[in-house]
């Protein structure tokens, strides 16, 4: 099939090479030059495992990238991956969104056969619907049902694993109002389907769109929870890893995002579940559940740096920050745990010295008044250091030797598997 993906970030790109391995013709249109020159020369422009060998396979033949919209009229179908970011006050941002889909509904306008546009996006109920197919008649002067076909097709793949979560996902959910977006997008995704570890939900676009933000909205409320019982399990002098690995054994629950700690961060849990309470507002609904959900995540790192002031008197003390992405095997570093702490313990008037084995050029970039300091190695950050606290569960951390901190003192927020017998003090946020 002839496919368009509009949008080449984590999404567009990862998509848009897995859909050229499953032997499709895909071509990326994408407003960044550089994104596009870097596809085309057969490079990746972000870091997935995966991404690199797939690219460099089908780029110049079943893969290309332009910043030309009109190529979308040699397509079948156009995925639109474009951001939805969140506003100031937390509502969803559709800026991207309507210009994207302004641009695809123009270049739409000389195209004589039939077209499918599915969002991929992260957005509301009603968006698509709403938002999208209104601008995409206006623009391409053809009504939805009447050569346009409109589909919502959300996406589930996972920052550091996406290649691998995207053509073996637990499920691939389609809403659409015709058959035959719903027949296109079955064949589209057929490799995919005929995998027995992968389910069909086939649907109407407002329970597609809806299902992306509960699914994360559960992922990350399920987080907090852990979270919160982790914190009474501390209270009790209980071990939270042991407790909840015991609870996860009831497969009604399940053994999986039950790691208690500093909390969730990252592009999307801060952003999806800031989206939804909004929208459920809007509606005129209240959602606690979700308020209280960022409330405990909120909570987690004054808690890390409360339980370090337990042991090390902050003012002025040097505290070694191990790790600053917002989970491991990533440099994205957007609503990362790890820089509430650093905030925090400069508010104590502590010196952050600070080091991860990929994120800090990122950190500079996009946060370059972080009150810290940065070390080129774990052991630099920890030499002379009166205390060190564990932000992100990298595997190398595993390895550290504390032998060189003035004051062998470590709280770690992630339950890194740390030698604790040459340690002065050893405290987990939650055991
Ligand atoms: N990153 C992730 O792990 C996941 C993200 N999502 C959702 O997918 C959507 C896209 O997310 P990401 O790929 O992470 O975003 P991103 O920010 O990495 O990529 C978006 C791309 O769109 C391009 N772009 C912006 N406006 C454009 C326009 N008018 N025309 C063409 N290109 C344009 C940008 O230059 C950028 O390269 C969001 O709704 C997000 O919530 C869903 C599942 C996973
Ligand atoms: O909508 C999205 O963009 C994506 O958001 C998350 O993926 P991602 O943000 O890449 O990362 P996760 O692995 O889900 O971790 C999110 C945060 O939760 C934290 N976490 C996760 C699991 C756990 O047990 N404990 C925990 O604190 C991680 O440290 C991290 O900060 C979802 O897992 C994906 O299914 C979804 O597609």
């Amino acid at each position: 099939m002839n496919v368009s993906i509009v949008g080449s970030g984590y999404v567009g790109t990862t998509i848009a090479a897995c859909l050229a391995d499953l032997g499709h013709e895909v071509v990326n249109v994408e407003i960044d030059q550089d994104i596009v020159d870097a596809i085309n020369a057969g490079d990746a422009p972000i870091h997935e495992p995966g991404l690199e060998e797939r690219i460099a396979d089908h780029a110049g033949t079943r893969l290309r990238a332009t910043t030309d919209y009109g190529e979308v009229r040699d397509t079948d179908v156009t995925f639109l991956c474009l951001p939805t970011p969140s506003t100031e006050d937390g509502s969803l941002e559709l800026g991207p969104m309507r210009a994207g889909a302004e641009s695809l509904g123009g270049a739409l306008a000389t195209k004589e056969d039939d077209h499918l546009v599915v969002v991929k996006s992260t957005v509301l109920p009603g968006t698509t619907e709403e938002v999208v197919g209104p601008i995409l008649e206006a623009e391409s002067g053809t009504q939805v049902g009447e050569g346009l076909e409109l589909a919502m097709n959300p996406e589930f793949l996972r920052m550091g694993t996406a290649v691998s979560d995207f053509l073996a996902p637990d499920k691939v959910v389609l809403g659409t109002t015709s058959d035959d977006a719903a027949s296109t997008l079955r064949a589209l995704y057929d490799p995919i389907l005929s995998s027995e570890e992968t389910d069909l939900v086939e649907t109407d676009l407002r329970e597609a769109e809806l299902i992306k933000y509960a699914n994360n909205a559960f992922l990350a409320a399920k987080v907090s929870l852990v979270n919160e019982l982790g914190n009474v399990a501390k209270e009790y002098g209980a071990d939270a890893y042991e407790v909840l690995e015991a609870v996860g054994l009831d497969d009604r629950i399940s053994a999986r995002f039950m790691r208690s700690g500093l909390g969730w961060g990252g592009s999307c849990f801060p952003k999806d579940v800031d989206a939804l309470r909004a929208g459920a507002r809007e509606q005129g609904y209240e959602p606690d559940l979700l308020d209280a959900a960022v409330a405990v995540n909120d909570g987690q790192p004054r808690r890390l740096v409360d339980l370090l002031a337990d042991h090390v008197d902050l003012e002025g003390a040097r505290i070694a920050v191990l790790g600053l992405s917002f989970k491991p095997g990533t440099d994205d570093v957007r609503k990362s745990r790890a820089l509430d702490v650093i905030r925090r313990l400069d508010e104590r008037g502590a010196r952050p010295v600070a080091y991860d084995p990929v994120a800090i050029d990122n950190v500079r970039e996009r946060y370059p008044d972080l009150p810290a300091a940065y070390a080129d190695s774990a052991s630099e950050a920890l030499e002379e250091a009166d205390g060190a606290v564990v932000a992100t569960d990298w595997p190398e951390f595993d390895d550290c030797s504390f032998a060189g901190m003035a004051r062998r003192v470590v709280v770690d927020g992630r339950r890194i598997d740390v030698d604790a017998a040459d340690l002065e003090v050893y405290e987990g946020l939650t055991w």
